[in-house]
Order: C-alpha cells, then structure tokens, then sequence
C-alpha cells in the first residue's frame, strides 16, 4: 500500500471557480485516502517548494545558535500561549513509553502582536513563520471544507469550529523541526528521532526536507514510508478528527526512526497542526454519540500533558 497523490490544482490557493463536477472528484479522492489511509499527498495546492525551502533554511538558522541564545524563548514561558516556543532535544516525547526524541522543535502558536521573537539574532524569522501560518491556515479552511462536503454533510460542518485560528483562542501551530546528527554511540534504548503517536487536532500539513524518514502505520499493522515528494505537501487526519467522524476518517500512527549507524544527516520538517477553537465541542457528526462530545481546547491540553510529562505539560514547564 502506498499513500495516494491527489491534484488538488482545480481548489488551490487563489482558486474561485471550481466547477461541482471537479468538487466532487477532488472529495471522492480525498474522502478514499481519509478512510484507506488517512494520509495523503496534495499537489498543487499554491503553497510552493521555495515558500517550504525559506521557512526550513531561516529556521536552521535559530536551531544552529548556541542554547542560551534559545532558552529565553522556551515552550513555557509565554503566558498568553502555553504551546509557543522552542522546545529543546529529548524534551517531547511523542511516544511516551520512550525516552526523549531526538528533535527540536519551535512552535509558532500565537501570533500576539507583543510576544518575544529572536529577531535580533535572526532577522526575518517571525516574519518567515507567520507568513507560512497564514498560507497552511487558508489551505486547512479548504481542506475542511471538502471533508464536510466528502461525508455528505454542510460545507461549514467542520469550518465553523475553526474561527479564530491563529488567536490565542485556538490551538493551531506551526512547528519548525529539526533532527540533528546522531551519535549512535550515546543513544539511549528505544529512542527515536520521532516516537509512534498520532496528531491531536483535526488535520495536519507536514513538509519534510528532501531526506525524507516519516513511516505511517498502514490499516494492515505495517510502516509505509512517506517519503519527500518536492512541491507537494503531506496531510494527514487527526485524532479529534477521526473522533469527530466516528472513526470513518483514521488518524493513523507515524513515527521517524534513527539513521543507520554511521549516517550522520540531520533532516528537517515542518508540521502545521490545525485545531479546532478551544471552546469549540466535538461531537460525533453522525449523531450516534460512539464518543462523548469534547472540548478542543480541554482535550489538547491533556494530550500535551502526556508528551511532556504530566507535571509540565502546560504552563508550568
Ligand atoms: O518530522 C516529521 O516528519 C513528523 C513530525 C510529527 O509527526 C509531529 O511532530 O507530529
Ligand atoms: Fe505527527
């Protein structure tokens, strides 16, 4: 099983005039690859190869200062937005059964006109990721609003919990990734660059850089891998997502394994998470109830607190 390429030139950015004809066809693809896989790449969707390559090269520029340069924007210490910040190597752990992942990560999650950015040492870097946000974010308000048409219900179904992305209101990031070169020797048992896990929110956009490493556990129990396809973007389902459908639509595992020994590439992705807003419940849209509804913004807050250890996972890391 591979996981399915979809043109998705007839909606892309900027696009107002598809014909219900291509609607249909793009939802019917989508709708299959939400179902058989959960994963899907989209081609031709506006955002560009270039967009992708600036925002990854001005973030390995913050990744590459020395650590006390990066601490004073740590994850934790923004009091309007607990998720926003730089979270250092083996801090998250995405599978929580194992040690600490060896990445490093910097979540853009508000867009607060106050809050601190490390403009002085990288000029352009809060432009770069606030730009990217605002591109994944319309791309997201499409996407949802093809999954709502794809299951037969109104177009807003989704859309209408998503408002106020990019407000502290809502829990949408972008996090900039980066997997430095590993030592073999000094890795710890059952570490990983990026432990088994699904997503939390509703969907999700990953651009990796062009070594690839992402594997997705397919509906059979066996990793397929998702390598880089330059151009496109790689979107999965998520688990409020899949919650919301009844399990129609899968959140499917993922993981990035460790170079073999002896390679020492580091590898670089950028994921765009998409919640939905804080205050906004989730109840099963086939009104059959499988799941009891949830508050987004409850249910993200619990979700971190088992990736980064119960006693820190909001703001008192
Ligand atoms: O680095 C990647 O390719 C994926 C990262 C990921 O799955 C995540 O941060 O949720
Ligand atoms: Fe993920």
């Amino acid at each position: 099983m591979n996981i399915p390429i979809v043109n998705f030139e007839d909606y892309m950015l900027g696009e107002t005039n598809i014909s219900a004809e291509n609607l249909q066809e793009l939802c019917a693809s989508l709708k299959t690859a939400f179902i058989e896989v959960g994963f899907v790449y989209l081609k031709n969707t506006g955002i560009t190869q270039q967009e992708v390559d600036e925002v990854m090269n001005i973030s390995k520029e913050f990744f590459y200062l020395p650590e006390e340069k990066k601490l004073p924007f740590s994850r934790g210490s923004y009091n309007n937005n607990p998720n926003h910040g730089w979270v250092s190597l083996e801090r998250e752990r995405l599978n929580p059964a194992r040690p600490g992942d060896l990445k490093e990560a910097f979540n853009t999650s508000s867009l607060h006109p106050d809050i601190k950015w490390p403009s002085e040492d990288v000029p352009g870097f809060r432009d770069k990721q606030v730009s990217f946000f605002m591109r994944c974010k319309e791309l997201s308000l499409r996407v949802l609003r093809l999954m709502g048409l794809s299951l037969g219900l109104d177009v807003d179904i989704f859309v209408s919990a998503h408002k106020q992305i990019g407000t502290d209101e809502n829990g949408s990031t972008l996090r900039t990734l980066y997997y430095p070169p590993v030592d073999s020797g000094h890795v710890k048992e059952g570490q990983l660059r990026c432990g088994e896990h699904s997503d939390y929110g509703s969907i999700t956009f990953v651009f990796q850089s062009p070594e690839g490493g992402l594997q997705v556990l397919s509906r059979s129990g066996q990793y397929i891998s998702a390598p880089f396809i330059a151009g496109t973007v790689l979107l999965n389902v998520a688990d409020l997502m899949q919650r919301w459908t009844s399990d129609v639509f899968i959140s499917a595992i993922h993981r990035v394994l460790l170079p073999s020994p002896g390679d020492s590439t580091t590898r670089q992705s950028l994921a765009y998470f998409v919640q939905p807003d804080d205050e906004a419940l989730i109840t099963c849209c086939d009104g059959l109830n499988k799941y009891p509804p949830v508050k987004s913004g409850y249910y993200l807050t619990e979700r971190f607190k088992e990736s980064y250890g119960r006693k820190s996972g909001s703001m008192e890391s």
